[in-house]
């Protein structure tokens, strides 16, 4: 059987370039894997390197207790106050607009399931107004270009979403919106009326000027790229409502239980994580392209970027052990169906080894527009459906039917097929924690700890080195070329 369900998806491994009972017998996890899903479940002290619980999977458990009790207590009312027009800004108007200030998992997973699941916001039913969400991540302001001219500060409220509460580009960010909101109004007037702090450091938030009653603190054990389910998911809930960031919840945890219970041979995350590992170390192949072929996960391979590459990117073991094998690959990908009119042609032509990941929605529903519209839009999905088979199989059996080496196409590429019938929350909360249940068996076969980030952390210690020499005038101390361009950027300035 080439079709494995669960949690309201479907795993083809029919282009993978093993049966699966023969991966089963190549590719073995650990004797302790199971202890390890089930510490997973339970949310123990995994992130042994931070000394840290993994409590993903609490997070969104149905029913919570004690402080997560609280603090969703406290997100549903803040989500209901913003979109039922009970909070009012500084100047005593009803709230517009949110802006969630954050980078990393404090703005990949909210943004991607802000994007995905618009459509399914039913909170006018409840007489609640859908609120415009913007994401403002990047260090260089890059977005608050566009932001800032657009928002009424009269009428928005910033999220700050940080699980540190200490993250550079973050308070970049946030300081120039606070430069900006002076012309409006006083700072305290901003902080009390139009500011959130979610984090995982109250402190700091209380440092920072935001009042209590604003700030939704959450679990230190919930890693930055696992932090949809908390409260760093405020964006999502605000855009599409609570009920579809309920939903959202409900399919992840048909995923884990799903991951918990199935066997092995009908475990999606499992087979994920052991298909990946042949396919690096078996085949030899270091990369993954991810491919959705729905428009609303056009954001997916960025957000998985994250979760996988900086949870297994490593090369020493959870014990501190020198690694001398490969370890998790390089994520890629893009939207399949314009992915096709740009990096496609490498991928049937080039020489390049690579797997990749298909993620098919086979039907949309288009409420709300005519018969005429839904029919066009109908045949639209399927055209992208088409398209995905076909490029599926292209990049599996190539064709090499001819003399022609411009019409040789060697194929040969192994690939997962991920369907869901519809993308709804449900189906949507279940793929990501999939991807979350792959990268965990994947961490636990390379023995890794998948909860720390040592590679991200000495980068940012270099930067403020650089940054220190780039506001002084002494000589830089780096390289050659580093130090030049320091004097440069210095004259820039
Ligand atoms: O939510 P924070 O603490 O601002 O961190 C943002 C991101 O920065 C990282 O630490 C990497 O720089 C990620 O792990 C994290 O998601």
């Amino acid at each position: 059987m080439t079709q494995i369900n669960g949690a309201g998806l479907t795993l083809d491994v029919a282009f993978q370039n093993e049966s699966v009972d023969d991966l089963l017998n190549t590719i073995k996890l650990p004797d302790d894997f199971k202890s390890f899903r089930e510490q997973l479940m339970q949310g123990t002290y995994l992130n042994q390197t931070e000394q840290r619980q993994v409590v993903h999977c609490l997070e969104r458990a149905a029913s919570v207790e004690g402080e997560r009790a609280a603090g969703r207590e406290k997100f549903n009312n803040m989500v209901h106050q913003l979109r039922g027009g009970e909070w009012l800004g500084a100047t005593g108007k009803r709230i517009t607009a949110v802006v969630n200030v954050g980078v990393g998992g404090s703005d990949l997973g909210p943004n991607m399931g802000a994007f995905a699941l618009k459509e399914f916001d039913d909170g006018h039913l409840e007489g609640e107004h859908a609120l415009d969400v913007h994401f403002v991540s990047s260090m260089d302001g890059g977005q608050l270009y566009a932001v800032l001219p657009i928002i009424d500060p009269e009428t928005t409220v910033f999220i700050v979403a940080s699980k540190s509460f200490g993250t550079i580009d973050t308070f970049a960010n946030i300081d120039t919106v606070r430069a900006w909101v002076k012309q409006h109004f006083s700072e305290q007037d901003w902080l009390e009326h139009h500011v959130i702090g979610v984090s995982s450091n109250q402190q700091k938030m209380l440092d920072y000027g935001i009042p209590l009653p604003h700030q939704l603190p959450f679990d230190e054990g919930v890693g930055g790229r696992f932090s949809l389910w908390s409260p760093i998911g405020l964006s999502i809930a605000l855009s599409c409502g609570l009920h579809t960031f309920e939903r959202m919840l409900a399919g992840a945890r048909a995923m884990d239980e799903h991951f918990a219970t199935a066997p092995d041979h009908e475990n999606i995350p499992v087979l994920m994580a052991l298909f990946g590992v042949y396919n690096r170390e078996q085949l030899g192949i270091n990369n993954l392209a991810v491919l959705p072929y729905d428009g609303r996960l056009r954001m997916l391979p960025n957000y998985l970027q994250q979760l996988d590459m900086e949870s297994n990117g490593k090369q020493a073991t959870a014990d501190n052990r020198a690694i001398d094998y490969a370890t998790g690959p390089i994520i890629w990908g893009g939207f399949g169906p314009n992915g096709q009119h740009a990096f496609f042609q490498h991928l049937h032509q080039g020489f390049d080894p690579f797997a990749a990941d298909f993620v098919l929605v086979l039907e949309r529903d288009a409420p709300g527009f005519s018969h005429q519209v839904a029919d066009k839009l109908a045949e639209q999905q399927q055209l992208s459906v088409a398209n995905c088979l076909a490029h599926r199989q292209l990049m599996k059996f190539g064709d090499t039917n001819t003399e022609s080496p411009r019409d040789h196409y060697p194929g040969g590429h192994p690939s997962n097929l991920l369907m869901m019938q519809q993308l709804t929350p449900e189906t949507f909360g279940a793929l990501i924690a999939a991807y979350e249940h792959k990268v965990f068996t994947q961490g636990i076969y390379w023995q890794l700890n998948s909860f720390d980030q040592p590679g991200v952390e000495k980068g940012k210690k270099c930067a403020i080195d650089i940054l220190a020499a780039l506001n002084s005038n002494d000589a830089p101390q780096f390289d050659a070329s580093t130090n030049d361009i320091i004097k440069k950027a210095r004259n820039g300035h």
